[in-house]
């Protein structure tokens, strides 16, 4: 931006030639053209790993609609309990008792577990396990040179996908049986939700598709959610006066509650300064950095041609610590989001217009469950305090944020 244009300027990325457009203008043009004159494009190694029959703009909406009705609030909020018990149950083996733990590998395996029971209903931590080893694979390979050689981390995601497609449309078939036989509820997860649910022709979808549906879903949803839960954790060492606003919110919600009784979408209404350092963490460390579209006609932009083809990148990284709409960017204020809060376009984690990431409401809902869990248990120091960050392509702390844990006294 410094040396080109602090609108739009063009570079190399992932060997393509790529327009990348900046600040708030940039993300208003290409989030508000959506199948206008932009489309989405991902990396050929994501189209590679879920190859899907070629769409038209209206097939690839309709597609992302069906995505959306699953995850979409209303249809989330019965699913809040079931992650609180999920978040207990993972604090109680993975954290209680111990001096020190390593943030990132358990927050993977808190998100991957409630990702499981959701999606699933699966439980038990053998098959969690199993299914979580490929799923690694993938993630590890999405993002790769698109090379299906044994022994190159994208043979090896191909190899991890194929095998979650196989294990899945096992589960998937078994399901169907249950359902019909009644010894399965059409409300007992989202896999159910998929199966019992047509389209407005009647039409179900098919095993494959569910199996793709909820292999996407899992994934975009595995490394995001555990990242932004390590990077909340970091900030909380570090800002001892903001974790007592967080812990003291959280505290109140505690007293509201009898005990044993499970967390509601009410409550985490209530949350409302938890969610603005949860959100001032994602401005500071957007576990995504940003996304990719290709331009479906040439068009003009801040005065330049873009020839139709031509990749298309937008980046969190120009608005979020930009001045300009965030003064004194380096500071940590969660204040920054009350009231209205930042202005349009300029807080993009989750991108924007009608292809914004459609589990974000499932994100919330899964790091603010985290947050009254761990905080209303613990408080903790950094074992190391000035522990490096390496993106490749999203931020982790580069020892995975050990951590010393001081659990409270008496309070669960
Ligand atoms: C803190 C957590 C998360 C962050 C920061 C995040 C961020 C993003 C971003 C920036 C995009 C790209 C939007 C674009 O193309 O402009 C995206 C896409 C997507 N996200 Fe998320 N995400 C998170 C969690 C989740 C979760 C939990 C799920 C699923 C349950 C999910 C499902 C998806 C899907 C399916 C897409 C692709 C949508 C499309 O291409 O139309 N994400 N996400």
């Amino acid at each position: 931006m410094a040396k080109f244009s602090s609108k739009v300027f063009r570079t190399s990325l992932l060997g393509e030639s790529v327009a990348v457009f900046c600040g708030a203008a940039g993300n208003k043009f290409l989030f508000s053209n959506e199948n206008k004159l932009v489309t989405s494009w991902w990396p050929s190694s994501v189209d590679k790993l879920f190859p899907s029959p070629s769409q038209t703009s209206e097939e690839s909406i309709r597609m992302r609609k069906s995505i959306t009705n699953f995850i979409k609030p209303e249809a989330l909020a019965r699913y809040v309990g079931m992650m609180d018990t999920i978040a207990q149950r993972h604090l109680e083996s993975g954290w209680e008792g111990k001096q020190q733990v390593t943030v990132y590998p358990l927050a993977k395996h808190y998100t991957f577990r409630v990702g499981c029971k959701v999606f699933l209903s699966i439980e038990d931590l053998k098959r969690v396990g199993e299914l979580a080893a490929p799923f690694n694979a993938v993630a590890a390979g999405i993002i790769a040179i698109p090379i299906d050689l044994p022994g190159t981390s994208f043979g090896k995601a191909i190899k991890a996908s194929n095998l979650i497609r196989k294990e899945l449309m096992g589960i998937i078939k078994q399901r169907k049986i249950d359902l019909a036989e009644k010894k399965a509820s059409p409300t007992q997860d989202i896999l159910s939700h998929m199966l019992s649910t047509s389209d407005k022709n009647g039409q179900f979808m098919n095993e494959l598709d569910i199996a793709n549906k909820i292999l996407a879903l899992l994934l975009a949803g595995h490394d995001t959610a555990s990242t932004a839960i390590t990077f909340i954790l970091k900030h909380l060492a570090e800002l001892p006066e903001i974790y007592e606003k967080v812990f003291a919110e959280q505290m109140e919600i505690v007293k509201s509650k009898a005990p044993g009784e499970l967390l509601n979408r009410e409550d985490l209404q209530k949350m409302r300064y938890t969610w603005n350092v949860a959100c001032e963490v994602l401005r500071l460390a957007p576990p995504l950095q940003g996304a990719f579209r290709e331009a479906m006609h040439d068009f003009t932009f801040a005065g330049f041609t873009i020839p139709k083809g031509w990749k298309l990148y937008w980046n969190t990284m120009t608005t979020h610590r930009n001045p300009e709409y965030f003064p004194e960017p380096e500071k940590f204020d969660p204040s920054r989001f009350e009231g209205n809060g930042p202005a349009p376009y300029t807080f993009v984690p989750f991108g924007g217009g009608p292809r914004m990431c459609p589990g974000k409401e499932y994100a919330r809902l899964e790091i603010l469950v985290f947050m009254h869990n761990i905080v209303k248990r613990f408080n903790w120091e950094k074992i190391l305090p000035h522990e490096k960050i390496i993106v490749d392509p999203i931020p982790i702390p580069a020892k995975g944020l050990p951590v010393r844990l001081l659990p409270h006294k008496n309070i669960v």
